[in-house]
């Protein structure tokens, strides 16, 4: 990952305001918006199936969460996915809870299936689940056993490129390490916060940001979704940081928020601890 691309691709983001469409649940939906304001993109969320169309159509990414599916939302998915891949979009998918239940592990199956992901932005439980793997996810939350670790990162990146070249589609895998890859070159990503996994949504207010700067970063999905992961990284460590005595996840929340608002290109190619993962 060139330095220089960090700072760009954060900065294409702001210059160009990417109208990013989302179809996600309804325990972090105002989080989603927000988070997509704060990196200087434009939220609109919308899963009514007569108005996906319209809507994705004049968006530059569109952000599927399977969070709180329901056949309603299931049916926007595909027609709203099924639009964005005529027009060129680019569509993240976020498989919150797949592995849990037989409904989203099948639905993020077939979205895979029918639609050209281009990024998959999920935890380790959840991308084996979709791989086909045991299915150990624990809620939305990744099973501990699943866990990225210094131990099992070369092994972690194998599967993380086998699935990326089994998809198509760069892979975020996401926790205390962050492995992004396009099926080739592997990253991992030591940015974050512990904190991160106390608030509900830092996952699904990265996969809208991954959505954010694939739109304004058309070039390499690879690079986009390297700069996206490593600026919500370093956002929790700015916001955990900022937290004093009496603070908990309420204020992290907001500071984390705060965080991506301030977020600097130059900054983060000063603090991004973004490290090549050689096969
Ligand atoms: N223990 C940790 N240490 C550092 N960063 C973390 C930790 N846990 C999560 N993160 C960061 O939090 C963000 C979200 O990742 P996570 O894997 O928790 O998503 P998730 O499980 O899909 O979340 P959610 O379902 O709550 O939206 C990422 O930026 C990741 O780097
Ligand atoms: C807690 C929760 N349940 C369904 S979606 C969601 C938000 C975090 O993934």
């Amino acid at each position: 990952m060139e330095q220089f691309a960090l700072k760009n691709a954060v900065e294409t983001v702001r210059a160009s305001v990417p109208l990013v469409h989302n179809i996600t649940n309804y325990v972090t939906v105002n989080d989603c918006a927000n988070a997509l304001l704060a990196c200087g993109g434009s939220p609109i969320m919308s899963d009514e199936p007569e108005d996906v169309i319209d809507i994705t159509s004049i968006c530059g990414a569109l952000a599927i969460n399977i969070g709180t599916l329901n056949k309603r939302t299931i049916e926007a998915m595909f027609l709203a996915g099924e639009r964005a891949a005529e027009l060129g979009h680019p569509i993240v998918l976020d498989p919150v809870g797949a592995g849990a239940s037989r409904l989203r592990t099948a639905t993020a199956a077939e979205l895979l299936d029918k639609l050209p992901i281009a990024v998959i932005r999920g935890n380790m439980s959840e991308a084996k689940a979709l791989a086909g793997g045991a299915a150990t996810t624990r809620g939305v939350d990744v099973c501990p056993d699943d866990a990225v670790t210094p131990e099992n990162l070369a092994e972690s990146a194998a599967f993380a490129r086998d699935f990326a070249k089994k998809t198509g589609a760069v892979v975020a895998i996401t926790g205390a390490i962050d492995i992004v890859t396009d099926g080739e070159e592997a990253y991992a990503v030591f940015n974050g916060s512990p904190v991160m996994g106390k608030i509900t949504g830092a996952g699904c207010m990265l996969s809208c940001l991954c959505a954010a700067y694939a739109a304004a970063n058309p070039g390499s999905m690879l690079d986009a979704t390297v700069a996206a992961v490593s600026s919500m990284g370093l956002a929790g460590e700015l916001a955990e940081k900022r937290m004093g005595s009496r603070d908990g996840n309420g204020s992290f929340r907001t500071y984390l928020l705060d965080a991506l608002y301030r977020m600097d290109g130059e900054a983060l190619e000063a603090a991004a601890k973004i490290e090549r993962i050689e096969r």
